[in-house]
């Protein structure tokens, strides 16, 4: 029997995967041809299963599908977007600092859907404007409380795939966690302790059913918040920027101060926020090139996409997704069922 599901969780050596369309899940050793042939499962990672023993829970993994991303922090296998928690009150909403944030799954090649956390805090006229200012920038954002429990229901609702939580500490990440899935109680302010500060960045990831359809990571990710992204790559991470890019007087116009800048005509709201993280971009290119250290691994201090080498699109034009499976995932094709190892 051949079966398919996705892996919740590594214990030890076994994955923790669910099957597809149900709630059952079973233990799984991977398969020796799959181990043989250095084939990697990652948390996130849909999988075709086999010898299936059903009184014993357990089964093998024979093969893994192509990954569509691979996070690094968490490590996650194909997710599909990031939530990114933001309260309304306490710490205060700065537009700067969700910035950075979106900035980062933006260079993931990620969707982001803003929470705006604390909601029961605020009065709606203020929260109403918050809403629109984001949406302008290019993401959906959704006033949420996980204390009353306004607006759980339609997030929940909307969520399909596998997402990451992301979002500085004390936004309430937990507490959404806990209000989208009662069972899971999380202890408030467990989910950073469980990310480890300072722990080894390779702990396993666990992944929680928050309804049929969509499943989010334990641990938050995005918590580096230097801007890493290369100057030149900055503004295709601001969305509402990108009907203007290759507009410029200047193919390698970086739209600060430029002479006919197209971006910067443009009186974007972000505009000034861009502006510090460009500096920001550069300051950290320049003390790159100070510390003789090689290219190529000084770029590895930079974002994870670099570590992945994957290519980042170039300011020219339209902003074009740029396919974010490396090599080795294209080469780590779906095993067709085979005899026994
Ligand atoms: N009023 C109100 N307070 C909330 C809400 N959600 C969370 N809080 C409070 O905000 C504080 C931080 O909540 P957490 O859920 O621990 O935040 P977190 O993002 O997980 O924090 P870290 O674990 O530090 O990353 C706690 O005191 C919560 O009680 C909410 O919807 N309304
Ligand atoms: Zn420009």
């Amino acid at each position: 029997m051949q079966l398919s599901g996705t892996v919740l969780a590594q214990e030890a050596n076994f994955y923790r995967v669910r099957l597809d369309g149900s709630d059952l899940t079973l233990l799984c050793t991977r398969r020796a041809r799959l181990r043989k042939t250095g084939g990697t499962v990652l948390t996130g990672d849909r999988v075709e299963v086999v010898e299936v023993d059903w009184p014993g829970g357990r089964g093998a993994i024979a093969a893994v599908a192509p990954r569509t991303s691979e996070l690094t922090k968490p490590p996650i296998a194909n997710c599909s977007g990031v939530l990114v928690v933001f309260s309304l009150s306490e710490p205060p909403y700065d537009p700067a600092l969700l910035s950075r944030f979106l900035v980062q799954v933006e260079a993931e090649h990620l969707p982001a859907l803003v929470c705006l956390s604390k909601g029961d805090e605020v009065a709606s006229a203020v929260i109403e404007p918050i809403v629109r200012a984001i949406e302008s920038w290019g993401y959906p954002a959704r006033p949420v409380s996980a204390r009353s429990g306004a607006g759980i229901g339609p997030l929940l609702a909307e969520l399909g795939g596998t997402y990451v939580l992301a979002g500085p500490s004390g936004a309430g990440k937990s507490s959404l966690l806990n209000a989208m899935h009662p069972g899971l109680s999380l202890r408030v302010g467990d989910v950073s302790a469980r990310l480890g500060r300072g722990r080894h960045t390779t702990r396993h990831v666990e992944l929680f059913a928050l309804s049929p359809r969509a499943l989010v990571a334990d641990a938050p990710g995005f918590s580096q918040l230097e801007i890493t992204v290369a100057p030149e790559d900055l503004a295709v991470c601001f969305p509402e920027f990108r009907p203007y890019l290759g507009h410029c007087q200047f193919r390698n116009c970086l739209h600060r101060d430029e002479p006919g800048c197209a971006v910067r005509a443009a009186g974007l709201p972000r505009f000034d926020i861009y502006r510090s993280f460009v500096a920001e971009a550069l300051a950290f290119d320049q003390q790159r090139r100070q510390t003789s250290e090689p290219e190529a691994s000084l770029r590895e201090r930079g974002g994870s996409r670099r570590r992945k080498g994957v290519a980042v699109p170039r300011l020219e034009g339209q902003y074009r997704q740029s396919s974010r499976r490396t090599v080795r995932q294209q080469l780590q094709q779906w095993d067709e069922e085979s005899p026994e190892d």
